[in-house]
């Protein structure tokens, strides 16, 4: 209860420092990129945003983790890049929304650990067993500077694209309204199966088992 007041009180302007905007055009539609600077960590993030954002009504939102190997490599171990492709698409069909791209790679434990963590993989651990193997929590990330994103979208109310519910619960201690949560299962394959059952089993994920 504590931490829900110190959060909700925590003015948006001390989460992140607002730096510039571009236009980013994509195959799927153009963007505005919208960089920020998180104040506790110096983290660089981006928020991608389409169309008109109208903050009368909930927008459409996704809080993306960065992932070099998905999102980048084309890598088939995790979700995170079919994520990706099909919440940019959801907002372009959609005609508005933002993501925001957090430079959180491998849960909060960084590139070079997230090799590590897959070595441990290779050799039979799962997802959360091999974090914990090299001394971290299952997820050591944090999404309370999100707020200070939303903030200057001037956005209170959100349809969320996740199926993870710690985003859910991390933004309404936040104070962000999360009208509705919107489910994003993409791109499970042979090669990623035992990975999101673990996740799903483990972290509390929104999706079926497929055993
Ligand atoms: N430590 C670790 N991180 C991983 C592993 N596989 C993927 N990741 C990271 O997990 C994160 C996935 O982030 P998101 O796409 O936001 O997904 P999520 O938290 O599972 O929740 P959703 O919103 O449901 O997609 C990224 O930072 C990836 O780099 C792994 O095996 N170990
Ligand atoms: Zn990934």
């Amino acid at each position: 209860m504590q931490v829900r007041e110190e959060l909700a009180s925590q003015h948006p302007h001390q989460l992140v420092r607002y730096v510039e905007s571009a236009q980013l055009p994509m195959d799927m539609g153009t963007f505005t990129m919208h960089g920020f600077v998180e104040k506790k960590t110096g983290k660089e993030h981006v928020a991608l945003s389409y169309g008109e954002i109208d903050t009368n009504k909930p927008v459409l939102i996704r809080l993306h983790s960065e992932c070099l190997t998905g999102d980048a490599l084309f890598s088939l171990r995790c979700d995170c890049g079919f994520q990706l492709n099909k919440a940019l698409k959801n907002i372009v069909e959609h005609g508005s929304g933002v993501l925001l791209y957090l430079r959180q790679e491998g849960r909060g434990i960084g590139l070079l650990n997230k090799i590590r963590a897959y070595h441990l993989q290779d050799e039979g651990a799962d997802t959360v067993e091999a974090n914990e193997k090299l001394g971290f929590a299952a997820d050591m990330r944090s999404y309370d500077f999100c707020k200070g994103i939303l903030h200057y979208f001037g956005i209170n109310e959100v349809k969320l694209m996740t199926n993870n519910p710690r985003k859910v619960n991390s933004l309404t201690k936040a104070s962000i309204n999360v009208v509705e949560r919107v489910p994003l299962r993409e791109g499970r394959n042979p090669y990623n199966n035992n990975y999101l059952n673990i996740k799903a089993r483990k972290l509390g994920h929104m999706l079926d088992e497929i055993v």
